[in-house]
């Protein structure tokens, strides 16, 4: 099974879908090298949004594939997985068209920075998400942090980043990191979100989405990106994190 999946509907709609249900969603290097074949599709004229997904109703995304990952130790060969995915996350972000997050099930960590680097947020309403990288003595390290300081008011991204829990579709809504919450179809509740925006022109889209790139440039997103994979590439190398990461392993 492929572990990703990229469709591209006739409204000029691309849909990626992370296909690792029985591992949570959870992102290994294959995941990224989709992601990066998506974010070359996306760029292209016939499309005018991008939708990221998760397969099954479990999880939109666990975050970072533990089971592989681990065998990372040193800072070195941490911070070269975390760039890697965050130069993609950096893609996403700046890419000029809307980007939604099509949250399916929980979210998780990495999972959390993923929906971050996404402009809108969907989420089924029993979906829980949380940046729990704290609980296992690592900070976000794909560039979520950054990303969710554009997105949330300083205070709420604050306390989602140092609380290091799961919050509720109804905490998450209240505090602006889900826009809208779905209890039907995903995909049709997603098209639904998005139908007055896609019969825009997309050069409309694109215009005013460079608004936004013009201040997330300003303000140094991808240099900002950059410091914080490597401030969690130095806490990755700790004791306290490998024995987080085994506790979980060997459960
Ligand atoms: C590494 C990058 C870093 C970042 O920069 O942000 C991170 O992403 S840190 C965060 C890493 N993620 C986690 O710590 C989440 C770990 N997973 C869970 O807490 C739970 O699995 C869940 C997401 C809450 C779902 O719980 P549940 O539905 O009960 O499923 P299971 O726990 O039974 O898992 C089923 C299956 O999937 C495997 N799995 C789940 N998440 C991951 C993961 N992140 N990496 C690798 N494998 C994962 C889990 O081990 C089970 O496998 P089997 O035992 O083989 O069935």
């Amino acid at each position: 099974m492929k572990p990703y999946v990229l469709e591209v509907h006739e409204n000029g709609l691309a849909v990626f879908t992370v296909n690792r249900p029985e591992k949570r969603n959870a992102i290994n290097y294959e995941v990224m090298d989709g992601l990066g074949e998506a974010l070359k599709v996306a760029v292209e004229d016939r499309i005018k949004a991008l939708v990221i997904t998760g397969a099954g109703d479990r999880a939109f995304c666990s975050g970072g594939d533990l089971s592989s990952f681990h065998q990372l130790k040193t800072e070195d060969e941490a911070f070269e997985m975390l760039d890697r995915m965050s130069e993609l996350l950096v893609r996403l972000f700046f890419l000029p068209k809307p980007t939604v997050a099509l949250l399916n099930g929980i979210a998780v960590g990495g999972g959390c920075e993923l929906a971050s680097a996404c402009d809108f947020r969907i989420a089924r309403k029993d979906v829980k998400a949380g940046f729990i990288q704290g609980t296992l003595a690592i900070t976000t390290g794909w560039g979520g942090g950054t990303f969710l300081s554009e997105r949330l008011s300083p205070a709420n991204a604050m306390k989602m980043l140092m609380e290091a829990r799961l919050y509720s579709s109804d905490e998450l809504k209240e505090m602006g990191f889900f826009q809208s919450l779905y209890t039907g179809d995903p995909l049709e509740s997603c098209q639904s979100f998005l139908n007055k925006m896609l019969v825009l022109e997309g050069d409309v889209l694109k215009s005013y989405k460079r608004m936004f790139i013009r201040k997330w440039t300003e303000t140094r997103v991808e240099e900002r990106v950059k410091q914080e994979v490597r401030n969690c590439a130095i806490l990755w190398e700790g004791e306290a994190h490998h024995k987080q990461v085994d506790k979980f392993l060997k459960k």
